[in-house]
């Protein structure tokens, strides 16, 4: 599974470690930055991520920056989407079974690693139930159409 990770400065550090601890796990792992500890703007990051799995480049998108807030706000801003903020693992399995949420969203500054390790666990591995929820995206799908995007 090809996946896609990126955060803006605080979550820098956090991504360096999940970057190992993925790749250790056998994940393809594309990361679009940032490469430093320097201030960044976590917009950035989330719209990357976000466009490079609803483009079908990568399968699924990791995002972090201090709380996980701005940059799931703002990989939610691109249609398609559906970015889930997560501090732990039953929403992280629930976002996946039932919302098929396709970018994680972590805070840095929220959760330790060993935490973020099990989020991250959980939700790669959980899979989309689909029936009634597969109707449910359709919903926020067509929500997106009549806002024109
Ligand atoms: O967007 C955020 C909050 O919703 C993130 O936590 C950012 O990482 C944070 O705002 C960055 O703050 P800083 O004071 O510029 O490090």
């Amino acid at each position: 599974m090809k996946i896609v990770i990126g955060s803006d400065h605080a979550g820098f550090k956090l991504k360096e470690i999940l970057i190992d601890y993925l790749q250790e796990n056998g994940f393809q792992i594309i990361d679009l930055g940032t490469y430093s500890d320097e201030s960044v703007d976590y917009p950035v990051y989330g719209e990357k991520v976000a466009r490079s799995v609803v483009n079908h480049q990568t399968d699924l998108g990791i995002a972090i920056c201090g709380t996980g807030i701005g940059i799931g706000i703002a990989a939610n801003k691109v249609p398609g989407c559906r970015a889930v903020i997560c501090s732990e693992p039953y929403s992280a399995k629930m976002s996946r079974q039932h919302n098929d949420a396709n970018v994680l969203a972590i805070g840095s500054r929220v959760v330790g690693v060993e935490a973020a390790k099990m989020i991250v666990d959980t939700w790669l591995k959980t899979e989309f139930l689909g029936g009634r929820h597969a109707q449910r995206i359709d919903m926020i799908r067509k929500i997106e159409i009549k806002k024109g995007c």
